[in-house]
């Protein structure tokens, strides 16, 4: 059985500074000795939806959990200022407050809000005050084929206009290519582009054919400084999947084990049910452990996701709610 994921006490933390991952020179025997066993990670995986059971008493506390943890996002082609300002009104109180007020926990906030440069200024104005990082996304997304420099130029005007966060999205050729230095020098320029900016490296795990190359790739980009990785855009055919996840989670623990450094994940896309939040944050918890289900270590990426945990918290409330476990963890 699942213990809860989270307290009241850190539901309430303030923003976590985010941790700087210094990144180190491309270990070129480190990257070629990386393999992945498809076959065992998929049947690993495959338990892991199956045997999770989270006792109903904790589940509001996991809830909230990942509602903190979402990077609220809108990336279509039809976004306009206002839509992104209800999307900044909806970070600042993403659960109605009457069910926050019976779970007793007040004033919490989304990880953060992901939007495309064009919209960076519109999300700092309207997050003003309110502590709630911008995240851009500033690379020629979602291709990532626009030319190097423009790029690098787009990072540095989101930077500019007060993007706190920038999600790159990598060269998938390079990797498909096997050209490790060339994955390598373009996460390192980003990264230095990002100046104080957290910067997160989609990898478009969907477009890089094999579970090795995700764990080849994740290294590589924490190798060049990357704070968070991230599985998808959002616009592949294949996003967030759970075998890629857990590749790219290991991944994050054998840097860990080798540099001490903790990099955040990001899985995105496609992520809509409350239930797979829950699926994600016990992954989390079991291979890297409690550390890394602070928003400074992760984040989902998701458009839809909150609605869907939002019915689940009234629900709770309305249906299923005592006095007697308002405070799973109190
Ligand atoms: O980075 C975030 C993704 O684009 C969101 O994808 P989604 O709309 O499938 O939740």
């Amino acid at each position: 059985m699942l213990q809860p994921a989270t307290t009241s006490q850190d539901t309430h933390l303030p923003q976590l500074t985010l941790t700087r991952n210094p990144g180190m020179d491309l270990d070129m025997n480190w990257v070629r000795s990386v393999q992945a066993n498809t076959s065992a990670i998929e049947r690993r995986a495959a338990t892991l939806p199956a045997r999770r059971s989270v006792k109903k008493d904790y589940q509001a506390a996991w809830l909230l959990k990942a509602v903190t943890c979402i990077d609220l996002t809108t990336l279509s082609g039809d976004d306009t200022a206002a839509r992104v300002r209800r999307l900044c009104a909806k970070a600042r109180q993403p659960v109605n407050a009457q069910v926050l007020a019976a779970l007793d926990m007040p004033g919490i906030t989304t990880g953060a809000v992901c939007i495309y440069h064009e919209m960076v200024e519109t999300a700092v104005a309207a997050l003003d005050g309110s502590g709630i990082p911008v995240a851009a996304v500033s690379t020629g997304f979602p291709a990532g084929l626009s030319p190097f420099d423009l790029r690098i130029e787009e990072i540095r005007r989101s930077v500019a206009a007060g993007a706190s966060e920038i999600d790159i999205v990598i060269s998938r050729r390079h990797v498909l290519e096997g050209n490790w230095q060339a994955l390598y020098d373009e996460m390192r320029e980003m990264r230095a582009a990002c100046g104080e900016a957290h910067v997160k490296a989609i990898l478009a795990t969907g477009e890089l054919g094999t579970l090795r190359n995700v764990a080849r790739a994740s290294l590589v980009c924490m190798m060049a400084g990357a704070d968070f990785i991230k599985t998808s855009t959002g616009k592949e055919s294949v996003n967030a999947t759970l075998p890629v996840s857990l590749t790219m989670i290991r991944a994050i623990r054998d840097y860990h084990t080798a540099t001490g450094i903790h990099v955040g994940y990001k899985p995105a896309g496609g992520i809509s049910k409350a239930k797979d939040a829950i699926t994600y944050l016990a992954l989390i918890k079991e291979e890297l452990g409690a550390r890394w289900l602070q928003p400074d270590l992760f984040r989902f990426g998701a458009s839809s996701l909150l609605g869907d945990i939002e019915r689940q918290l009234e629900h709770h409330v309305t249906g299923n709610y005592s006095a007697a476990h308002r405070h799973p963890m109190g």
